[in-house]
């Protein structure tokens, strides 16, 4: 049976500069099932923004295609939401309309009552609530902006959620913030959400998966690495886990050494560009006499 989101040999090429073809990737072939949270990592370049932008509608790609919940994505759609690093609000607007705004879209048939309770619930749930819900988002900070961002996208509870890079324009201490508060606000829905970031900590903190990509051109999701840390998960706890720095060596090492190795390899033909599946639990005991602590499985599937 396929997957929720099914991405099927999607290939993107960009003219060089220099009359001839630049291939990002090709024939890359993953899934992500239905309320998953599924982090991309890699290098910058290696095309996780086109990536994003075709799951979004935004791009088409030069081949290949992406399947959701049995329909073929062709343009954007309420169904998929997308939340960028710059927020992307409608700044003459207030905090509570700028959610409003998607919700009424969403769902004409409410009543405004129902559209203003529905949305002033998601945006408490970031933390906003009393007056500043009226304020115009150009009046508030960074972070604030970032959290009516989340509190939209989740409130209209797209199909898939498209999180590029959310947080990377704030301050360390109020990104931890709003990570907990992304993870709360996800641990009370069934919401599939699909991330780009950067930072090896917050992908671990957040992904039920993390797809490891190789350098560009030519990339390739190489790895799909589960991580074997229980939820509910806290920025505090889930370090004393004794799969935590397991998990992180093997993403550190990818993204140090093997995605240049690995870099720049065409596809043979007939080959097919799945990512190998990563599980590395260390609390259970390992077939391997040699090793009696970690078990790290690649299965080529
Ligand atoms: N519209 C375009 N025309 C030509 N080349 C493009 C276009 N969009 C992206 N590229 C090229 O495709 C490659 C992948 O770009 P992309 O933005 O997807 O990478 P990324 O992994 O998201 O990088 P970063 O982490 O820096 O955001 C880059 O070499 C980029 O220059």
């Amino acid at each position: 049976m396929k997957p929720y989101l099914s991405i099927e040999k999607l290939t993107q090429r960009f003219p060089d500069g220099a009359g001839g073809d630049m291939t990002v990737f090709e024939d890359a072939t993953f899934g992500v099932e239905k309320g998953e949270f599924v982090v991309i990592l890699g290098h910058s370049g290696c095309g996780k923004s086109t990536i994003m932008n075709i799951l979004a509608g935004l791009a088409d790609p030069t081949a290949g295609s992406v399947i959701m919940d049995g329909q073929e994505v062709k343009g954007p759609s309420l169904d998929r939401g997308v939340v960028f690093q710059n927020y992307s609000l409608l700044p003459w607007l207030t905090t509570l309309k700028n959610v409003t705004f998607g919700v009424s879209a969403r769902h004409p048939e409410w009543s405004k009552a129902n559209v203003e309770a529905h949305s002033t619930k998601f945006l408490a749930m970031v933390g906003l609530d009393g007056d500043v819900i009226h304020r115009k988002t150009s009046q508030l900070s960074g972070g604030m902006r970032q959290r009516v961002s989340i509190a939209r996208a989740f409130a209209n509870h797209p199909k898939l959620l498209l999180l590029d890079e959310p947080f990377g324009a704030l301050d360390a201490l109020t990104r931890g913030t709003i990570q907990d508060e992304l993870l709360k606000i996800w641990g009370q829905m069934e919401q599939t959400v699909f991330m780009i970031t950067h930072d090896i900590d917050e992908a671990i903190l957040l992904a039920d998966r993390i797809l490891l990509m190789t350098n560009g051109p030519q990339a390739r999701v190489a790895e799909s690495v589960e991580i074997t840390i229980p939820r509910p998960r806290s920025r505090t706890e889930i370090v004393e886990h004794p799969n935590y720095y397991a998990i992180r060596n093997h993403l550190v090492q990818f993204l140090g050494k093997r995605s240049k190795e690995l870099a720049g390899q065409p596809m043979q033909p007939g080959e097919m560009n799945k990512p190998a599946t990563i599980r590395i639990d260390k609390t259970t005991p390992s077939d391997d006499p040699e090793d009696t602590q970690t078990v790290l499985r690649a299965v080529n599937s």
